[in-house]
């Protein structure tokens, strides 16, 4: 009977092993022709996540339009775009756009110069940020508006000025790039985790009214990654922090994090969180146990404050 029993199971095994294996074949090459030759703008391509998210959409072959606040720094990269060679797919000489997403003039002109580099945008990813460290008490208004331009309203002003042409072609793709602060709330953080949030309630909504042009938005939501952001973090007076945190030192490598990115777009996903075990689970708590999670970040605040006074 046990005999009958493996001998029927085996094969059935190996049958499900095959289907899932051709499943995933088929994705993976749905993935590879949806980014080969795609038009790709990313925001933000001179520094981090987004230098490491233009070399792996580059080596997927992706036509790309790399923007920045600083012109020289996108040269240089796509100096280093050009010097790259493990690349499968047909590779296309970047395009680059200086402006600076806190001017609302500028957006616009960039949206139009964007469109004019390969005559379209078929993705574009809102990756350009900045972090944000201090007690509400002593963050002036203006300092919280500095961090909601940079982080909601420009990366808001450049999408609705892209939006147009991608409806008119009924073909287009939106990623922000969040955080995990984009779902919760930790202390010293307000400016930042209130634009993230903000963000993640934009993009969201705009999942839903896009839908019916067959335009596509992925909201993505990483933990700590090893980059400049809290080194070019402001403070509660508007000065740079300056300094490389424990936790950004320790986070993910951007390499790895660009990967994810690029297949979770690549896949199309709506939403995807790429955060370790405890930032997860934390999403969890703040939405099931909201007293517990609040409790938790008051402690927390309690426990910064004391380590600053000492
Ligand atoms: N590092 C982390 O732990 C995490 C980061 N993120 C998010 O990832 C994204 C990328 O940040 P990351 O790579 O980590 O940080 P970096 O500081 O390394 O890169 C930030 C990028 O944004 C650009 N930028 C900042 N302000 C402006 C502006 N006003 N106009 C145009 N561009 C601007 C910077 O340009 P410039 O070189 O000119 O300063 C730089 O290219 C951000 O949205 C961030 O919130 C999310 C979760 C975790
Ligand atoms: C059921 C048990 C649950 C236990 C949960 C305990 C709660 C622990 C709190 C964990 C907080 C995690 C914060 C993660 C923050 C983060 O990853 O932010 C990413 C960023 O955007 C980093 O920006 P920053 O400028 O803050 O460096």
């Amino acid at each position: 009977m046990d005999v009958i029993t493996s001998a029927a199971i085996l094969p059935l095994l190996l049958g499900c092993l095959g289907v899932f294996g051709l499943f995933r074949l088929l994705q993976w090459m749905r993935m590879k022709a949806y980014l080969r030759n795609a038009v790709v703008v990313i925001t933000g391509a001179t520094s981090g996540l987004g230098k490491e998210c233009a070399k792996v959409f580059y080596a997927a072959g992706a036509k790309l339009v790399l923007c920045g606040r600083n012109t020289e720094a996108l040269e240089e990269l796509t100096q280093e775009l050009s010097a790259l060679r493990a690349t499968t797919a047909q590779t296309h000489k970047p395009r680059t756009v200086t402006f600076d997403l806190t001017d609302p003039g500028a957006i616009i002109a960039a949206a139009a110069e964007i469109l004019q580099c390969f005559g379209c945008v078929d993705i574009l990813v809102n990756n350009a940020g900045i972090s944000y460290r201090g007690a509400i008490m002593e963050t002036p208004v203006d300092v919280d508006k500095r961090v909601m331009e940079t982080n909601y309203f420009g990366p808001v002003a450049l999408t609705k000025a892209l939006l147009p042409s991608m409806i008119k072609r009924r073909q287009g793709h939106i990623i922000a790039i969040s955080s995990i602060q984009g779902k919760i709330s930790i202390p010293f953080r307000s400016a930042y985790a209130a634009s993230k949030h903000a963000t993640q309630a934009f993009f969201d909504c705009l999942r839903a009214e896009m839908e019916q042009y067959e335009i596509e938005v992925t909201v993505i939501s990483p933990g700590y990654i090893h980059t400049n952001l809290s080194l070019n973090a402001i403070t509660a007076d508007g000065s740079r922090y300056g300094v490389m945190d424990k936790t950004t030192a320790q986070g993910r490598s951007p390499v790895a994090v660009a990967r994810d990115v690029l297949a979770a777009v690549g896949k199309k996903k709506k939403e995807v969180v790429l955060a370790g075990l405890l930032p997860s689970l934390a999403v969890y708590l703040r939405a099931l146990a909201p007293g517990l999670f609040f409790s938790l970040m008051a402690s927390r605040a309690r426990k910064e404050r004391k380590s600053k006074d000492s």
